[in-house]
């Protein structure tokens, strides 16, 4: 059985407007996804910003509300238990954001900060909490004098290793990694995600990675999803993605990533604008079940809510 098991997890937002404000569509930040994040391993969620990684992540750690599906975390619905707050799960999961300066509480010290999860589940003594504390600044390494500063006295990498610390004080199974190198220096990045790893190793978490950076991914993830506007377009292995993408928007974000070697660039360049061409005929076209292909910028919109596939949420 898998840690946690995400079966077709809708969330929908409302738009509302009108005099009365009444609500006339919906968002569909995530619409129908599949996934199961197994013990120890490291799941990647990969997408542009925009195509639903957050909404997933936020659900998971109950931020945002479920509009349909279930969240099973070690063979349990956690969307339908009735006091959700005070549940193991919620001392069991665990987050960590891309932005360290706003997730941080910029008024209290770093050894209120670390200790908050901990004051929320357990009682420890004064001297008890502060050796706790210690200890996770010594895992993600920190000094033991960071105790006593602000977040603003230190460097982007430094506080999103308090941010991890933070994030592991509860003895999480699972942590909802958002984008946590994204702000940070290519140098920095590789540190950050080195200790991630070996924190992962230490003590078995797993981890949801969401990234937009296909390269920081590869080197963190063996099982993956590719996102695009709420629906996953292609799941796989690494080897699968990176080596034999199937989807065009697979193969769009690969040739993405810049390449560095100086005899390559007239390739990469060449490729990069021949999956751009082929991802905008692509991105509007729509196959039916019987094979037949629809243009959909020339099919109208009464047409396109004809199209039954379309219309219950199939593959566009
Ligand atoms: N509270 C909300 N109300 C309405 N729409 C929202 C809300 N939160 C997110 N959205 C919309 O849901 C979609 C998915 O947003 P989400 O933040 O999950 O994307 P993302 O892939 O994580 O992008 P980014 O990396 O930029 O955060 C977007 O269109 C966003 O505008």
């Amino acid at each position: 059985m898998a840690l946690i098991e995400i079966r077709n997890l809708k969330i929908h937002y409302p738009i509302r407007s009108g005099f009365w404000n009444r609500v006339t569509d919906h968002v569909l930040a995530v619409d129908g996804v599949n996934f199961d994040i197994e013990e120890g391993e490291t799941y990647g969620l990969i997408g542009e910003s925009g195509s639903g990684k957050s909404t997933i992540g936020k659900a998971i750690v109950g931020l945002e509300p479920v509009t349909s599906g279930q969240i099973i975390y070690k063979g349990k619905d956690i969307t339908k238990a009735k006091n959700r707050k005070a549940l193991q799960y919620n001392k069991d999961v665990q987050m960590i954001f891309q932005d360290s300066l706003s997730s941080l509480n910029p008024r209290k010290r770093i050894e209120d900060i670390i200790a908050e999860p901990i004051r929320n589940f357990q009682r420890l003594s004064a001297t008890e909490e502060r050796k706790r504390v210690q200890e996770l600044l010594d895992i993600v390494g920190m000094p033991s004098d960071a105790l006593y500063k602000y977040p603003h006295e230190f460097s982007g990498g430094q506080r999103q290793r308090i941010g991890v610390a933070r994030a592991v004080a509860t003895n999480p199974k699972l942590i909802v990694a958002d984008e946590p190198v994204s702000a940070l220096d290519l140098s920095v990045q590789a540190q950050v995600l080195n200790f991630m790893k070996r924190i992962q190793e230490q003590y078995n978490i797993s981890y949801l990675f969401i990234s937009h950076d296909l390269g920081v991914v590869k080197h963190m993830c063996r099982a993956m999803a590719i996102m695009h506007r709420g629906r996953f377009v292609e799941i796989g292995t690494r080897e699968d993605i990176y080596t034999d993408p199937k989807h065009i928007y697979t193969k769009r974000l690969l040739a993405a990533i810049p390449e560095v070697k100086p005899g390559d660039r007239d390739a990469h360049v060449a490729h990069r604008k021949a999956i751009e061409k082929e991802f905008t005929e692509e991105e509007n076209r729509y196959y039916d079940k019987n094979g037949r292909v629809y243009d959909l910028q020339r099919v109208s919109d009464t047409h396109q809510a004809a199209l039954p596939e379309l219309a219950d949420g199939g593959e566009a």
